[in-house]
């Protein structure tokens, strides 16, 4: 694992948003497309800004999220709203994109279908990881009882997930095995008790810390606000 610490949000998106178009651009003169999966949450807003402007040929890239909350796409729990307003715009709106989202059917179902969509794009070339303060990535909830199942070499590429002891509505996840296969892997994170919590990983299992499988091979990017 690399840690880079930025002084602000702000310098660590922009250098972030930087690396992330170098190596789509890479991905792209290697093999003349690119796939890039990225997070939903709160904090990746201000990273797509900046990617979307990025120079790069977008109409070969395949977009995806790393996890989708199972909700209309209309609705502001949706993570597919969030990329529509703020990374599938500027030069970035040519990009392909791949919802985690299928309207009629529930999680479960729905989870099924969409692996046949995103198994075709996998290995992905630049996955950027965000995680909570629970050591949850992706939707690879700690103590749900799908999480073995999510975290098996042989899953399919997108399994449902219902987070455990709260309110949040089901979810599907990229599996942990096409998290892992990621070409380039960052991890987004933000604030004291986030670095907290990604201390405490490193000496757990993935079980435990879903996190903690991905972090050998991550460039982990941190700021204190
Ligand atoms: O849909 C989601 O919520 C995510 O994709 C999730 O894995 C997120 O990255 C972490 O929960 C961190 O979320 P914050 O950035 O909001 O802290």
């Amino acid at each position: 694992m690399q840690l880079t610490s930025y002084e602000t949000a702000s310098e660590m998106m922009q250098s972030l948003s930087a690396q992330i178009a170098s190596e789509l651009s890479a991905a792209i003169a290697l093999r003349g497309r690119a796939c890039l999966a990225v997070p939903g949450g709160s904090t990746p807003g201000p990273l797509f800004d900046l990617l979307s402007q990025a120079a790069l040929n977008w109409a070969n890239v395949t977009v995806m999220l790393t996890d989708e909350r199972w909700v209309p796409t209309d609705s502001p729990r949706s993570n597919t709203g969030l990329i529509k307003n703020r990374l599938l715009v500027n030069s970035a709106s040519a990009a392909r994109y791949i919802a985690l989202y299928a309207p009629g059917l529930d999680h479960v179902g729905g989870a099924r279908a969409l692996s046949q969509q995103v198994a075709p794009n996998l290995p992905i070339d630049v996955v950027v990881l965000g995680m909570g303060a629970d050591m949850h990535t992706a939707s690879l909830f700690p103590g749900a009882p799908e999480l073995s199942l999510a975290q098996d070499a042989r899953a399919d590429a997108v399994m449902p997930m219902v987070p455990v002891g709260s309110d949040l509505e089901p979810r599907v996840t990229l599996s942990a095995q096409a998290l892992e296969t990621a070409r380039q892997t960052h991890v987004l994170i933000i604030g004291d008790d986030k670095k907290t919590a990604l201390a405490q990983a490193q000496s757990l299992s993935p079980i435990d810390a879903p996190i903690a499988q991905f972090l050998p091979n991550a460039t982990v990017h941190w700021s204190p606000v």
